[in-house]
C-alpha cells in the first residue's frame, strides 16, 4: 500500500473563534484540536509522518504530545493557509521525500476525519489529484448588502470542499508558488492546481469532517466525538 506524508497548516490565528488562544489548541475530549488529528493520522497504516505549520512565534506547540516524536516536523508556518502549505512542501523536500510522491494537506482544525475517508483518498489514483468534499444539501441564497435573499443557487453542482486534499508534491508546490506569486487568494490546495488547469476528483467525504472554526463548531465536534469511535492513539 502506497504510504504519505502530511502535511498539517496549524499556523492560524482562529480570529473567527475569537478564544484566547489559538484554536487548534483548545480541548477536545482532553487532548488538543491539533493533538487530535495528528493522532488521528499517525494511528493510519498509511501514514508516514506529519509535517506541522505552527507560527514562528508559537507558545503552545511544545506543549504537544506530539513535539518530540520521530514521526513529527514542526516547521515555521507562513502569514496566509498557502505559505504555511508551501512552508511544508519545502520541509518535505529538505527530509528527502520523493518529488513524485503525491502529500497530503489536513487543516489541523478537522480532528474527526475518520480512517475510511482517509483510506478512500489515499487509494483514489486519479492523476489530477483528490480532496474530499461533500455535495450540498441545503437550498442556497444568494444574498443583497442588506442580507436579504435575491436568489437561489443551482446546488447540483455544489459541493462543500474538505480536507485532506492529495496533490504530487512538486505540482502542489507549483501551484500554490503561482498562486502567491500572482497574489491570488486561495483557500485550498485544489483551488491552486484549478489555477492550473487541474480537475482534481470529489472524493466523497462525511459531514462530521468538519472545520471546528467558531464557538459551536466545538460543541457539535464535542458531541460527535463523544457518540462515535474514532480510531486514535
Ligand atoms: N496563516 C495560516 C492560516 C491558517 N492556517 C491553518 O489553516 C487551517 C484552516 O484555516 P482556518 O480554519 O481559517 O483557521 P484560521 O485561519 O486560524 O481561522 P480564522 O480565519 O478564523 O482566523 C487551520 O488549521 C489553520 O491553523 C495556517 O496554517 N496558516
Ligand atoms: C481548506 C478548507 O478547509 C477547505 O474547505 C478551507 O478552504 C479552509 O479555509 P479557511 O478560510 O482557511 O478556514
Amino acid at each position: 500500500m502506497t504510504q504519505y506524508w502530511v502535511i498539517i497548516p496549524a499556523a492560524g490565528a482562529g480570529k473567527r473563534m475569537a478564544s484566547a488562544i489559538p484554536k487548534q489548541y483548545l480541548t477536545l475530549n482532553q487532548r488538543t484540536i491539533l493533538d487530535v488529528t495528528i493522532a488521528n493520522f499517525l494511528s493510519h497504516p498509511q501514514i508516514l509522518g506529519v509535517a506541522v505549520g505552527v507560527s514562528p512565534n508559537d507558545e503552545h506547540w511544545a506543549k504537544s504530545e506530539w513535539a518530540t516524536h520521530p514521526q513529527v516536523i514542526r516547521y515555521d508556518g507562513g502569514t496566509e493557509r498557502a505559505e504555511t502549505v508551501l512552508n511544508g512542501l519545502q520541509v518535505l523536500l529538505a527530509v528527502g521525500v520523493d518529488e513524485t510522491a503525491n502529500v497530503l494537506v489536513h487543516d489541523a482544525a478537522r480532528p474527526l476525519v475518520t480512517h475510511d475517508a482517509l483510506t478512500r483518498i489515499m487509494a483514489h489514483d486519479g492523476s489530477e489529484g483528490a480532496l474530499l468534499a461533500i455535495p450540498c444539501k441545503d437550498t442556497l441564497k444568494l444574498a443583497n448588502e442588506t442580507t436579504q435573499s435575491i436568489g437561489t443557487v443551482d446546488r447540483s453542482a455544489i459541493w462543500q470542499a474538505q480536507t485532506p486534499q492529495k496533490f504530487p508534491l512538486m505540482a502542489l508546490l507549483e501551484g500554490l508558488s503561482t498562486a502567491l506569486e500572482e497574489n491570488l487568494a486561495i483557500t485550498d490546495e485544489s483551488s491552486a492546481m484549478e489555477l492550473l488547469g487541474w480537475q482534481p476528483a470529489l472524493i466523497e467525504g462525511e459531514a462530521t469532517n468538519l472545520k471546528i472554526t467558531v464557538p459551536e463548531d466545538l460543541v457539535m465536534a464535542n458531541a460527535i466525538l463523544a457518540s462515535q469511535t474514532h480510531t486514535q492513539q
